[in-house]
């Protein structure tokens, strides 16, 4: 009999816990039924991770990008169909899948701690490997990007090599944007909203107006007269607010990691990045309150 009190304590927890299993009836045999493994392709994804380098530190490198990928993932699949529900009237069902978005951003948001916690010097010895590579590259920002209203025809060349994404990556950049659909759902109200607003080439950047400001105002100035309206407004703000500090993270992260030395896509590095800052996504929705 043992006299160590811990090792009498980790035998009874042991028979404990397999009498648990067995009075819960877990199933346990899983030949020829689907397992967990088996539901979410985890040979799949898990058998995804190949260091280039023999460095320790690239495993953290490329599990942050892959989970962020997944989360883009999700979060163009919420964007896109909230862009229809607001299409088609369906707000309540919009608001959900916003909500949804804007919280997947905050999850980004927050992911860079983990990143942060990799020195310049762990970073230098990966870096050569990662060559001309760079999220600036990543097919799935730059569809997030469009879907959100920030249109430009020159980030589409980066996916020329890959017709197939092109395609995907081309039509997120002809289609209207999210802050378009929302305007044309503001005229169908009968707010104010110019032409030029609700029928226009999508593919250009959106021109901020003052029209649209007061449109805007409209709702903000009397919520409990356009309620659903105002609620949009203010599902926006989070998500540009989320979108805002996404950005501003990246590049505090890039310069503690690299510095200014240039990017791996050929960019100035936090030079461009730092230019990203000044990005504004649904630029009525912050200059009406100005006016209130
Ligand atoms: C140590 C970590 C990181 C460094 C040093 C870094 C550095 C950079 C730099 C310098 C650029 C500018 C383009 C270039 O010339 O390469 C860039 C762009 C970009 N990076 Fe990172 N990055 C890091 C982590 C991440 C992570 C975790 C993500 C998440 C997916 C990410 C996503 C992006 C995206 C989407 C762009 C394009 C941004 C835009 O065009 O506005 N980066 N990054
Ligand atoms: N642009 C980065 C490289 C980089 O960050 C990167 C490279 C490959 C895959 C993802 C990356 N992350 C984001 O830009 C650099 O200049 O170090």
């Amino acid at each position: 009999m043992s006299s160590c009190p811990f090792s009498s304590a980790t035998q009874s927890s042991a028979a404990q816990g397999e009498r648990i299993v067995q009075e819960e009836k877990a199933q346990l045999d899983f030949d020829g039924r689907m397992s967990y493994g088996d539901y979410l392709q985890l040979d799949a994804i898990l058998s995804a991770q190949k260091p280039l380098s023999p460095d320790h530190n690239e495993m953290l490198f490329i599990v942050q990008h892959q989970t962020s990928e997944l989360w883009m993932k999700l979060m163009l699949h919420e964007l896109q169909a909230a862009i229809h529900n607001i299409a088609t009237d369906e707000l309540p069902d919009a608001f959900k899948k916003l909500a949804r978005v804007s919280k997947i951003m905050e999850q980004l948001v927050h992911a860079w701690d983990v990143l942060a916690t990799m020195t310049p010097p762990e970073y230098s010895a990966i870096r050569p490997y990662l060559a001309q590579s760079s999220g600036f590259q990543s097919w799935q920002y730059r569809c997030i990007e469009f879907s959100m209203g920030n249109k430009n025809a020159a980030m589409l060349q980066p996916h020329a090599h890959r017709p197939d994404l092109s395609a995907i990556v081309q039509a997120a950049y002809e289609a209207p944007s999210l802050y378009d659909e929302c305007l044309r759902l503001l005229k169908r109200r009968g707010l104010n909203v110019p032409e030029g607003h609700t029928q226009r080439d999508w593919r250009q950047p959106y021109p901020a107006s003052e029209a649209v400001e007061n449109a805007w105002l409209e709702v903000y100035r009397d919520p409990k007269q356009h309620w659903d309206l105002y609620q949009l407004g203010e599902e926006l703000t989070d998500l540009e607010d989320a979108f805002r500090l996404w950005r501003f993270r990246h590049v505090t992260t890039v310069e503690r990691v690299i510095g200014f030395k240039r990017g791996t896509g050929g960019t100035g590095g936090v030079s461009y990045l730092r230019k990203m800052l000044d990005t504004v996504l649904f630029p009525e929705i912050w200059t009406l309150r100005t006016q209130l």
